[in-house]
């Protein structure tokens, strides 16, 4: 990356399209039959406010794509670790991510550069040993 191209957090449009974006997707993960079906996040769903998560997750975007935002929840793993989160579960969010990307428009490049970063968070997200 060249340090004359705009930022992926300019490139994106600031911080108004990517709250909505964070919001229409957390709105789809919620009532998600394949995420729901995993009991210890139907859990935190009842227990952890949607728009606390939008907020958390808006702010770890913004900052990552290099925005004027700090971060300043928990690390992915000690914000997932008790979810027990699938291999499965998290192909099937990665899918309805890249959808949703598409259906708001954001073009190829911002879309691999986006789903870079969540991949990158992948390790400390994903700690189910088995199949389930
Ligand atoms: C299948 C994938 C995922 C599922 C099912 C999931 C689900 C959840 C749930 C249920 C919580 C609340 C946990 C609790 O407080 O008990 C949470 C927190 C959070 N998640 Fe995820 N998540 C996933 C992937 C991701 C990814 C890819 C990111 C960002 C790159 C992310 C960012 C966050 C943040 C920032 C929080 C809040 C941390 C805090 O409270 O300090 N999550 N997630």
């Amino acid at each position: 990356q060249e340090d004359t191209e705009a930022s992926l957090y300019d490139r994106l449009g600031g911080l108004a399209p990517i709250t909505v974006v964070v919001s229409d997707f957390i709105d789809i993960l919620l009532v998600d039959d394949v995420i729901n079906a995993n009991p210890a996040v139907n859990k935190a769903r009842e227990r952890v406010p949607a728009p606390y998560l939008k907020y958390r997750v808006t702010s770890l975007v913004c900052q990552a794509t290099g925005g004027p935002c700090e971060y300043k929840g928990r690390s992915m793993y000690e914000a997932h670790a008790h979810l027990d989160i699938t291999e499965a579960e998290w192909d099937h969010m990665v899918m309805l991510f890249t959808e949703l990307l598409d259906e708001h428009g954001v073009p190829d490049q911002e879309t691999q550069e986006l789903l870079a970063i969540i991949g990158s968070t992948k390790g400390e997200i994903v700690t189910a040993e088995g199949g389930s």
